[in-house]
């Protein structure tokens, strides 16, 4: 058996079209352009790729991107300040801070400092909160386009075994709660569980996002089970070159799993298109209109 692949960047062009859509919508019948401020603090390489993917998406959906950058060693103060500014600016509706900051940074400071409402990330503890508690939400874009992702292949996800490998904040805790959301049963494992190739082999779904390169096994998946691989690690590769490997042996998986997300050309794909969605979402919810059809 070959497992089929999940197209990233069919399914977040798709949704890309449909946010352009509405953002035109929203912007003709209200006069209402959906703005993203992104702010990226010191020059990590990988996070200026995809700050630069972000404001050109961002633009190409008709929403007004406003990009700020900030040097690795601006003080605390600073960073708190334009957070602050970008609350009050009237033409931002969503702020998404790039993690992870410059070591010296509080980046519970930082989140904490973000308006819930302009919250795009979903990481201010009132979103997780919310999520946490049944209640509409913000939510993590990455977690968003693992569900969408999971739903191009499965309908319904109630009743199914998933497993989330990984506990951040940005991914594996919201995962679970969409997850519950769509009433799978979900187990919660990280880098010290114990026996992860037996836990992997009872699911259905497999969610891998512990940041460890090719971790995950390809006997470890169930055959069929469909595995989200939310990883992407850089790795020395041929003639001084970058190769991006997920958290997924992806050649040996492709044998037993049903179905596999690629890495790149997966989930990070849908990350940027959810972040679009979020925007959107806060700008409606933000001037009082009904919420977005996407
Ligand atoms: N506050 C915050 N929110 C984030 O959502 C956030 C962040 N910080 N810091 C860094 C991570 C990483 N991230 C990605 C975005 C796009 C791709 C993406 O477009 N990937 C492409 C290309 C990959 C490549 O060539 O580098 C793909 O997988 O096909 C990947 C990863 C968002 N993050």
């Amino acid at each position: 058996m070959t497992a089929s692949i999940i197209d990233g960047k069919i399914i977040a062009a798709e949704l890309r079209g449909r946010v352009a859509a509405e953002v035109a919508r929203v912007k003709s019948e209200h006069g209402v352009t959906p703005g993203l401020a992104v702010v990226l603090v010191g020059s990590d390489p990988a996070s200026e790729v995809y700050v630069r993917s972000k404001h050109k998406q961002t633009q190409e959906a008709g929403m007004a991107s406003f990009e700020h950058k900030l040097p690795a060693d601006v003080a605390q103060a600073d960073l708190i300040a334009l957070v602050q500014k970008l609350n009050t600016d009237p033409t931002v509706h969503g702020i998404l801070v790039q993690l992870p900051l410059p070591k010296g940074l509080d980046t519970d400071a930082v989140v904490n400092a973000i308006d819930p409402a302009k919250d795009v990330d979903g990481l201010h503890p009132t979103n997780a909160g919310r999520l946490a508690s049944g209640m509409p939400a913000l939510s993590p874009c990455t977690p968003l386009g693992c569900i969408i992702l999971t739903k191009s292949v499965h309908k319904s996800l109630e009743g199914m075994n998933a497993i989330v490998i990984g506990r951040s904040n940005l991914v594996g805790r919201p995962l679970v709660q969409l997850l519950l959301n769509e009433n799978a049963t979900v187990t919660i494992a990280h880098s010290k569980s114990r026996d992860l190739a037996k836990l992997c082999a009872q699911a259905d779904l497999v969610y891998a996002a512990v940041g460890r390169p090719e971790m995950v096994r390809g006997d470890w998946i169930k055959p069929g089970a469909t595995v989200i691989d939310v990883g992407i690690n850089r790795l020395p590769g041929a003639e001084g070159k970058t190769r991006l490997v997920g958290d997924v042996a992806y050649q040996e998986a492709l044998k037993t799993a049903g179905a596999i997300t690629p890495v790149p050309g997966g989930v990070g794909q849908m990350t940027v298109a959810c972040l679009l969605v979020n925007t959107l979402r806060a700008a409606c919810a933000i001037h009082k209109l009904a919420a977005p059809a996407v």
